[in-house]
C-alpha cells in the first residue's frame, strides 16, 4: 500500500515539474505507476483570494497502464476550457504556449469506460517534449498493448450499423493509440472464417478484431482455432484431441443483434469500452467447447449450446433476419407458445467438486480465483490418464433420459443486455466446465416464470423441473436415432403447442422430434452430440467483469483531499 500523497513527494519519481493545468499552476509527478497533479500552494493561495483561506490541496491521479496515449496538444482541444474561460485560456497559451495532452480511460457508469483528456502547459517547449517522451517511454514499456490488428466488420451483423461504428467511434481511438490496422468489410457469410483459416498472415498482427455480434465472433474463433490446429498438425476431428491454444488475441467491437461474448466479458456492450480493452491488452482466457458428430469435428462454442427452446428460438428467427435485434423477441413468443419438448438421453461427466456449484452464487469476475488455475498440460495428461479415477470420485458418468423444453450448456454467465444475470449466472470463463441446465417438460405457465426469473432476481434453477450441473463433457443422443430410415419410424411428434400436427399420426417426423442446437447463435445440423470443454483455448481483450467498487486510484476523475492516514494501493 502507498500513500497518495508519497506518490507526489518522492517515490520512484521519473519526472517532476510545475506545469499549467486549466489556467492553475500544478505539481506533476510521474512515476512507473502513476500520473499524478496537484495545484501549487502558490496557485491555490492566489484563485481563494484570501491568503489564509486557502482551499485544501487535492491530489488528481491515473495510472500509467490506463494511459491510452501522449500527444502534443492540437489547436483544437482547449473548446471545453475556451467555453469556459476564454480571457483565461487564452493568457495560459500565451504564457506557457506548449502544451501536452494526455488521453486516458474514465471509467464512467456500469462497466462504461471513456476515453477523456488532460492538457497540460508549459512555458517551455524543451519541457513539454520531455514529458511527452517520458510518457511515451512508460507506455513503451507496456509490450502486451497491441500495435497491429486486423480488423473484421459484418455490415449486416444487428442494426446494420457495423461499419459506421467502427469508423466514427473505434478507428479514431486505435489511430490515437498509433495502432496500425488493416481492415476488411465482409462480403458474404464466412468471409472471415475463410479468410482467417488460409490467407491471413497472422504474424503481422497482435490481434483480431470482430465488429458484429456473437454470429460473427463464431466466424472469428473457428478462423483462427482452425488455423491454429492445422499449423501445429492437430486434427480436429478426433474427439479427445488436445487443442493447441491461439496466440493471436480477439477483441469484440459489439455491434450485432445479442452481443452476449462482449456483454459476458466486459459487463457492457459499448464499442468505445471495447476499443479501450484492445487498446490497453486486456487479456481474458476463455473456455472452448468442441463440439462432434460421431468422429466428426461440427464446432466450437463459447456461450450457449442450446438444444430445444434456444435452437428453435433460433432457428425461427433466421427467417427474419430482415427485422434485425427485434426478431429474437417475435421468434421467442413464437417459440414459448409452440410448447414443444423433445425427447432424448443426455450423459455427463460432473466437474470435481472443488470446481465450485452453479449454484453457489460466486460470480465469475475480473480477476477470478476459480480461473487463475490453467491445468497445465501436465495436469491435462493426468487428467487424462487418471480420468477414471477422477470421475470415480465425483461419480463418473451420470445418465438423464427425459423429456426436454430446453438443454443448455453455458461455458460463460451468457449474460446480455435481455438478461443481465444470463442463463448461468454463476459460470465461470475460463475454468474448464461448462453449465449444463435441463429444463424437463412442464406447464407454460411454469417455463414462463422460469424464463421471467432470467430478467429478475429470482433464482431460475429452484424449479422441480430444472436441474444444473457443472460438467468437463457431455453426450447428447435424442429418442429417435437420426440414422433410422424415417419410414422405419412411427412415434408420433411431441407437440403440445398449439400448432397442428401437421403429418399424419403414423408418420415420423423428423422435423417435430428433434429439435436443433444453437450454436452460439448459429445453427447445428445434428442433434446428437458431443462436447467437451477445452480449458481455456483462446483470449480476449478483455479483462471480465470489474467489481462495481475500484480502488480510487483506478478512478482520476475523483478528487482527493490530501488525507494523511488514507492509504490508496497503486498497484
Ligand atoms: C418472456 C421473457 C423471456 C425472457 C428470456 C430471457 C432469457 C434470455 C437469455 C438469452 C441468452 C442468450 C445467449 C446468447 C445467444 C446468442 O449467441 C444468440 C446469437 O446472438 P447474435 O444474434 O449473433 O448477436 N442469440 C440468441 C437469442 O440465440
Ligand atoms: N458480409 C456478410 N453478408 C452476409 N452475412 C454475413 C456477412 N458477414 C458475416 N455474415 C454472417 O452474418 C451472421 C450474423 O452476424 P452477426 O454479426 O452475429 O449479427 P447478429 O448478431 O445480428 O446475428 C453471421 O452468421 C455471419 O457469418
Ligand atoms: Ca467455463
Amino acid at each position: 500500500m502507498t500513500r497518495l500523497s508519497d506518490i507526489m513527494e518522492t517515490q520512484d519519481r521519473l519526472l517532476f515539474s510545475k506545469l499549467f493545468h486549466k489556467h492553475r499552476q500544478v505539481e506533476v509527478t510521474l512515476n512507473r505507476s502513476v500520473l499524478a497533479w496537484k495545484e501549487t500552494e502558490k496557485s491555490r493561495k492566489r484563485s481563494s483570494g484570501i491568503s489564509n483561506r486557502a482551499e485544501t490541496a487535492h491530489i488528481h491521479a491515473l495510472q500509467v497502464c490506463e494511459i491510452v496515449a501522449v500527444h502534443t496538444k492540437d489547436d483544437d482541444q482547449d473548446n471545453k476550457e475556451t467555453r469556459r474561460s476564454r480571457a483565461e485560456a487564452k493568457q495560459t497559451s500565451r504564457l506557457h504556449p506548449h502544451a501536452f495532452t494526455v488521453s486516458y480511460i474514465r471509467r464512467t457508469r456500469q462497466h462504461q469506460w471513456c476515453c477523456s483528456e488532460v492538457i497540460f502547459h508549459s512555458a517551455n517547449q524543451a519541457l513539454s517534449e520531455q514529458w511527452i517522451k517520458v510518457i511515451n517511454e512508460q507506455l513503451a514499456l507496456l509490450t502486451h498493448r497491441p500495435k497491429s490488428l486486423l480488423v473484421y466488420i459484418n455490415p449486416y451483423g444487428g442494426k446494420r450499423r457495423g461499419k459506421r461504428i467502427y469508423e466514427q467511434k473505434v478507428a479514431p481511438l486505435f489511430g490515437r493509440a498509433c495502432i496500425s490496422t488493416d481492415v476488411i468489410v465482409t462480403e458474404r457469410a464466412n468471409h472471415a472464417r475463410d479468410h482467417l483459416k488460409t490467407e491471413a498472415n497472422l504474424d503481422k498482427y497482435d490481434g483480431v478484431v470482430c465488429v458484429g455480434g456473437d454470429g460473427m465472433f463464431s466466424e472469428i474463433l473457428h478462423g483462427l482455432i482452425s488455423r491454429t490446429q492445422t499449423d501445429n498438425g492437430v486434427d480436429p476431428n478426433q474427439p479427445d484431441a488436445e487443442l493447441v491454444p491461439c496466440s493471436v488475441h480477439i477483441g469484440i467491437i459489439p455491434a450485432g443483434s445479442t452481443d452476449c461474448i462482449c456483454f459476458a466479458t466486459v459487463g457492457t456492450n459499448d464499442p468505445v469500452t471495447s476499443a479501450l480493452h484492445i487498446i490497453v491488452g486486456d487479456s481474458q482466457p476463455m473456455d472452448v467447447c468442441s463440439v462432434h458428430h460421431n468422429d466428426s469435428f461440427l464446432r466450437y462454442s463459447v456461450s450457449l449450446l442450446g438444444y430445444g427452446f434456444y435452437g428453435d428460438v433460433l432457428k425461427d428467427s433466421e427467417r427474419k433476419r430482415w427485422m434485425g435485434p427485434a426478431r429474437y423477441d417475435l421468434s421467442g413468443v413464437k417459440t414459448f407458445l409452440s410448447h414443444n419438448y423433445y425427447e432424448g438421453s443426455i450423459s455427463f461427466l460432473p466437474a470435481e467438486n472443488n470446481m465450485g456449484d452453479p449454484r453457489d452464487k460466486l460470480q465469475c469476475r475480473s480477476g477470478c480465483s476459480v480461473c487463475q488455475h490453467k491445468p497445465s498440460s501436465k495436469d491435462t495428461q493426468w487428467e487424462m490418464s487418471e480420468e477414471k479415477e477422477m470421475s470415480d470420485k465425483v461419480g463418473g458418468w451420470r445418465t438423464i433420459r427425459g423429456k426436454f423444453i430446453a438443454i443448455n450448456a453455458a461455458s460463460m454467465s451468457c449474460a446480455c443486455p435481455r438478461s443481465p444475470k444470463g442463463l448461468s449466472p454463476s459460470a465461470h470463463l475460463a475454468d474448464g466446465t461448462t453449465d449444463l441446465i435441463l429444463v424437463r417438460k412442464c406447464s407454460r405457465l411454469d417455463f414462463l416464470t422460469h424464463l421471467l426469473r432470467h430478467t429478475n432476481k429470482e433464482d431460475q434453477f429452484d424449479h422441480s423441473f430444472v436441474e444444473v450441473h457443472r460438467v468437463r463433457r457431455f453426450n447428447f443422443q435424442p429418442q429417435q436415432n437420426e440414422m433410422h430410415s424415417l419410414e422405419d419410424l412411427t412415434e408420433t411428434p411431441k407437440k403440445t403447442g398449439f400448432r397442428p400436427i401437421c403429418s399424419a399420426q403414423t408418420n415420423y417426423n423428423y422435423q417435430d422430434s428433434h429439435s436443433s442446437w444453437n450454436c452460439d447463435g448459429e445453427i447445428l445440423p445434428h442433434a446428437a452430440i458431443r462436447v467437451s470443454v477445452q480449458p481455456q483455448l483462446i483470449r480476449l481483450f478483455a479483462r471480465g467483469i470489474e467489481e462495481q467498487q475500484q480502488s480510487l486510484l483506478e478512478d482520476p476523475c475523483t478528487l482527493w483531499a490530501l488525507e494523511p492516514n488514507t492509504h490508496y494501493s497503486v498497484d
